[in-house]
């Protein structure tokens, strides 16, 4: 039974004590983006408006709504495209939230055309998600998931440049890829592969599939992440001497596995096996190529489990024939599927196609990694596994959450003060703060200020992925400052300052600096603004806002106030901050609804009223 609803827009709460009447009526007063049902509980607790009719019509419910929105496209159920096989236990999880396209072997042409209606896209190393599939999208795509770990198909720049956040499932396929891994250690050094073939093709050669011990020989780990550690931590138990090396690598993780870590020089000249699990990034880009290859033993064996172009393929070709390299095992390649290899064809390769990830286990949970991942995103919480944003942990997230959104009022707040015409170039943000500087991280609240400062004045949508990009693609520079403060909570003030304008309100720009200055904080966790230039003012960040510069005299707040209510405008808020008394003085009046012209022509016209803006926040 359905009890009551919750318009999430309008924040009204309507209830329905029982439904005993044979035809009860479900009433939707308002078209909000998502309505929260909250009964029955078998229902999904998150439903759109086409749900709710359905979900009304299915328990024979009249509903009587207003006139359909005029931008039904946001009140639709999401569209994941799946576009390469994911484990049901991730497919149901998106299919709980999403209508959910799992369309496989699409043609490049096919994803692009696709696109457009897509609000996310889940892939794995099989889709290249290039800049031309970002513009076919057309704004839809809010989601990139990658249900593995390497991101290298994904052109993440262009993904941030269309505001498009990417995240990954990082940890579900590390055992997977680490046991793939010793898989072919072994196998290359047995010549399993070949022996099999040997012996399928009827031969029996026991002489020449004689191969070499692990034991003692001494293993280089080259990135020495997840997938390496692993691998590290399984051929010491094989008894091998293991050395890594990776430039970034913490060294008491090493120690803790009896492993060294040595530069890149060493690792490939002291050993007699080499593993690869670096990332394929453009350092890491065909590192090992003849020069490399001149440094190594003769006879060294290398594995690749991580991403074929960290090997220049001619390269090792040529080791292979002159046997510097006497075996390679490879899962990876530059190109796949890889057309006429000679590096599969080589009788000392032993070949995987893409496999390392490929577990049962690994896959169910990837997929749930990454729909968790794309469906937390979806629903606009800050995902720990995005690639081209700041990760914010959920506790720091929800400590910051009344601050983001002062943040962004203040930014938008500060951008109505600018005189038309004017450019803004530079903006300085100063955090008022008792916080460590390591223990405030900034990067969301000023994402949040580029947000309130650029929408207002452009089409573009800013979101924390797109922020420092479209800021600096529109000439903005963002300056930031912190200033301590004796306070208990994470950010006392901030203040946003805006510099080298002109302001259509005199009274907010600093004499002294010449800038456009509005300062706030939150109070009982509502943002409120503190200071408009150098007057101190009181007032909730709510709904529309006219600030008043006035002679300071006594009955201002009555006359202005009789002229809005003569319009029926309710004032939700007032305040009046001044620098010397009866000389000037500012009045910022909180209003619920946005007056016409005529009203604020005639606040203008009060005598006393030096200037005045209205500013919708
Ligand atoms: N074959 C497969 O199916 C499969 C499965 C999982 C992972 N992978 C690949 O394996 C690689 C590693 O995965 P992971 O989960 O361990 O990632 P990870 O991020 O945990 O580890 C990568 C490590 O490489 C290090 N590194 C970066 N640049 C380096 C450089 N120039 N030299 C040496 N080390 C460098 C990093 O510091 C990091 O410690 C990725 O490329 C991933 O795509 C492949
Ligand atoms: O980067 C990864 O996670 C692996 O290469 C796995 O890729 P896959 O999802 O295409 O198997």
């Amino acid at each position: 039974m359905i009890t009551s609803f919750y318009s999430s827009s309008s924040s009204r709460l309507t209830t329905f004590p029982s439904y005993n009447s044979p035809t009860p009526t479900l009433r939707i007063s308002s078209f909000p983006a998502r309505l929260k049902v909250l009964c029955p509980p078998n229902l999904p607790p998150l439903i759109t408006i086409t749900n709710v009719l359905k979900i009304a019509d299915s328990l024979n419910l009249s509903t009587s709504t207003p006139p359909p929105p005029p931008d039904l496209h946001t009140l639709l159920k999401p569209t994941i495209l799946v576009s390469e096989k994911l484990g049901d236990a991730g497919l149901d999880l998106l299919r709980s939230f999403a209508d959910v396209d799992c369309s496989y072997n699409l043609s490049p042409e096919e994803l692009c055309s696709k696109i457009s209606s897509c609000d996310a896209l889940i892939v794995r190393s099989g889709t290249k998600v290039n800049r031309q599939l970002f513009q076919a999208a057309n704004g839809r795509l809010k989601v990139v998931g990658r249900a593995g770990v390497g991101i290298d198909s994904v052109d993440l720049q262009a993904a941030t440049e269309y505001g498009c956040l990417v995240v990954n499932a990082p940890t579900a396929n590390t055992i997977a890829a680490a046991e793939h891994g010793i898989a072919l250690l072994a196998a290359m050094a047995r010549n399993i592969a070949q022996a099999d073939a040997s012996i399928k093709a009827g031969k029996w050669e026991r002489n020449k599939y004689v191969g070499v011990s692990m034991v003692g020989k001494t293993l280089a780990i080259m990135g020495f992440g997840k997938v390496g550690s692993e691998v590290a931590r399984r051929a010491k138990g094989l008894g091998m001497h293991v050395v890594a090396h990776d430039p970034y690598a913490p060294a008491d993780r090493a120690r803790a596995i009896g492993v060294e870590l040595v530069s890149f020089d060493d690792a490939v000249s002291t050993a007699h096996f080499i593993s690869l699990h670096m990332p394929l990034t453009p350092a890491t880009s065909k590192v090992f190529n003849d020069a490399t290859f001149a440094k190594m033993k003769k006879g060294v064996r290398i594995i690749n489990v991580a991403r074929g172009g960290v090997i220049d393929e001619d390269a090792l070709l040529r080791a292979l024939d002159t046997g510097i390299v006497a075996q390679a095992a490879l899962d990876v390649f530059c190109e796949e599927p890889p057309k006429d290899s000679k590096l599969v064809q080589h009788a000392n390769v032993t070949a995987t196609p893409h496999l390392g990830a490929s577990t049962k286990e690994a896959q169910e949970g990837v997929a749930v990694e990454i729909a968790e991942a794309v469906v937390g995103a979806l629903q606009g919480q800050l995902s720990a596994t995005a690639v081209n944003a700041p990760m914010v942990p959920p506790e720091v997230l929800s400590e910051l959450a009344p601050y983001v959104t002062l943040a962004e009022k203040l930014g938008r707040l500060a951008v109505q003060l600018v005189s038309g015409g004017s450019g803004i170039k530079s903006v300085k943000v100063v955090y008022r703060s008792g916080r460590d500087p390591d223990d405030l991280d900034t990067r969301l609240l000023r994402a949040m200020i580029i947000k309130g400062i650029i929408e207002p004045i452009s089409d573009t949508i800013i979101n924390l992925v797109n922020a420092d990009f479209i800021a600096k693609q529109k000439g903005l520079g963002i300056s930031e400052e912190r200033v301590f403060a004796n306070s208990e909570t994470p950010v006392d003030s901030i203040q946003v300052r805006i510099s080298n304008v002109k302001s259509k309100f005199q009274s907010a720009v600093v004499t002294e600096s010449e800038e456009i200055s509005v300062e706030g904080r939150v109070k009982y966790g509502k943002p409120h603004l503190s200071r408009v230039g150098s007057f101190e003012v009181d007032v909730s960040l709510e709904g529309n806002l006219i600030l008043c510069r006035q002679v300071d005299q006594p009955g201002m707040i009555g006359m202005v106030g009789g002229i809005l209510g003569e319009k029926n405008v309710n004032v939700s808020f007032m305040s009046v901050g001044r620098n010397f008394r009866r000389k000037k003085a500012i009045m910022a009046i909180g209003v619920d609804e946005e007056p016409d012209k005529d009203t604020l022509n005639k606040i203008g016209h009060v005598p006393a009223v030096e200037e005045f803006v209205f500013l919708n926040l």
